[in-house]
């Protein structure tokens, strides 16, 4: 760069005697050149975390070397994972650090060396299972706003209601919900060693194990992420997550059929999907997309069934009265025709949106029609999943030998 010079350590000790010493920033600035101090570029690499790490690279050991030649500096860092995404981003981690937090024009070589303690990732090849984790069961709809939140939130809780172990895993990019309907949303995942490999650990909340995007993104920012950024997060969300042993895993999907879809059906063996749909023709037609997409050959979802959401509105104060706003039994016609097992019809009741929106799934209110609309739903999805289980080709091997003893799965 035109009129750069090469600072030599005698050359920068010469200029510290000239000139004025900028307390917390860097040294001085000379010409084109700054002097930078080492403790401000250590203050600002302890805003890096390695992938994995609990605690900063400089709180956790991992900043090995760090070198200072004027305006340039040579950090030599370890990281907990040998897998180049995880060195790469370290590295930009702290490229960005040093320029937000110390000077922006610094010129900076990052060395990145592996720990020798560290683990080889669990490999992400198509169709390999998630350790411990039995049915993996998303959650999609064509249209968006038709309820499919609300339903997996229910279904989750319900299930785990039940006494199954769960895991819910909010992959809504477009508006990550799960964080406030189960009254977690200002939570953050913690960070656990398993078998020294660092790994997330889900938010706990109803006896449900909770990770969402949501999470890990500020209020609106997760809508811009552009597909390969949403992916990759879901993809750690799967495979970076300690789950424990699930008998399921509910996965909340974007409305759609984008990358969300596409790179959950490449991680992950799918067991199941399930379709929301209000009776409305619009969102039918948009439920039908849903199918056909879990209906491609190279894709090959077991459509365990469509759920009609706001079937029809029934007032707090007129329990018997049924209004088909959206019209009346769209869902369960579509069904019939694509020859998809029907779960069953939630009414439209304004319990439904206040429980969503205080963090408390309706299905918790015991003795209720909602409750009972929720439970049958689960039930069927649950029968329809046991046969699913039996009669296709296993992307599951592990049957549900848990249900056995449960009333809630009893006809
Ligand atoms: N059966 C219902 N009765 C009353 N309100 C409902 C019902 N189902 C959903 N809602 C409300 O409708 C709104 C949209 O629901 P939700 O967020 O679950 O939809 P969604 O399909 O996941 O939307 P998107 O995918 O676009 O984020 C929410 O305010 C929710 O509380």
């Amino acid at each position: 760069m035109p009129g750069v010079q090469r600072l030599t350590a005698d050359h920068i000790n010469n200029r510290h005697k000239q000139y004025k010493h900028s307390p917390g920033k860097y040294l001085c600035t000379y010409k084109n050149f700054a002097i930078l101090e080492k403790s401000t570029i250590r203050e600002a690499l302890t805003n890096v975390t390695a992938p994995g790490d609990s605690e900063n690279i400089v709180q956790a050991g991992r900043l090995l070397n760090l070198q200072i030649f004027g305006d340039e500096v040579v950090v030599d860092v370890q990281s907990p994972s040998p897998a180049l995404h995880n060195k790469k981003k370290l590295e930009v981690d702290i490229l960005k650090a040093i320029h937000d937090h110390a000077y922006p024009k610094a010129k900076i070589k990052v060395n990145v060396s592996v720990a020798e303690n560290a683990k080889e990732d669990i490999p992400r090849l198509r169709g390999s299972e998630i350790p411990g984790v039995k049915n993996i069961i998303a959650i999609a709809s064509g249209k968006g706003g038709v309820g499919k939140s609300t339903i997996s939130a229910n279904i989750a809780a319900g299930l785990a209601r039940m006494g199954f172990e769960v895991g819910l895993v909010d992959a809504d990019i477009y508006g990550p919900s799960m964080p406030i309907m189960f009254d977690v949303p200002n939570a953050r995942p913690l960070s656990v060693q398993v078998n020294g490999r660092g790994m997330m650990q889900p938010v706990e909340s109803y006896g449900v194990k909770l990770l969402s995007i949501g999470f890990f993104a500020q209020a609106n920012q997760a809508v811009v992420w552009r597909g390969p950024m949403a992916s990759k997060a879901l993809n750690q969300i799967l495979w970076d997550t300690y789950w424990g042993e699930l008998d399921f895993m509910i996965v909340d999907l974007p409305p759609g059929t984008g990358d969300i879809h596409l790179s959950l059906v490449q991680s992950v063996p799918l067991t199941g999907a399930v379709v929301v749909t209000t009776p409305q023709p619009i969102s039918l037609a948009d439920a039908r997309k849903g199918v056909a997409m879990f209906r491609i050959p190279s894709i090959n979802v077991p459509v365990l069934g469509l759920v009609e959401n706001m079937s029809w509105f029934t007032p707090a104060e007129l329990p018997e009265n049924r209004y088909y706003i959206f019209g009346k039994d769209g869902g369960k016609y579509l069904a019939e025709e694509l020859n998809v097992p029907f779960l069953g019809q939630i009414p439209l009741v304004q319990s439904i949106r206040e429980s969503g929106d205080v963090g408390r799934p309706a299905i918790l209110q015991e003795n209720t029609p909602v409750a009972e609309a929720f439970n049958m739903v689960i039930r069927r999805m649950v029968e329809e999943l046991m046969i699913r289980n039996e009669t296709l080709p296993p992307t599951e091997v592990t049957r549900i030998t848990t249900m056995a003893g449960c009333s809630a799965v009893k006809k």
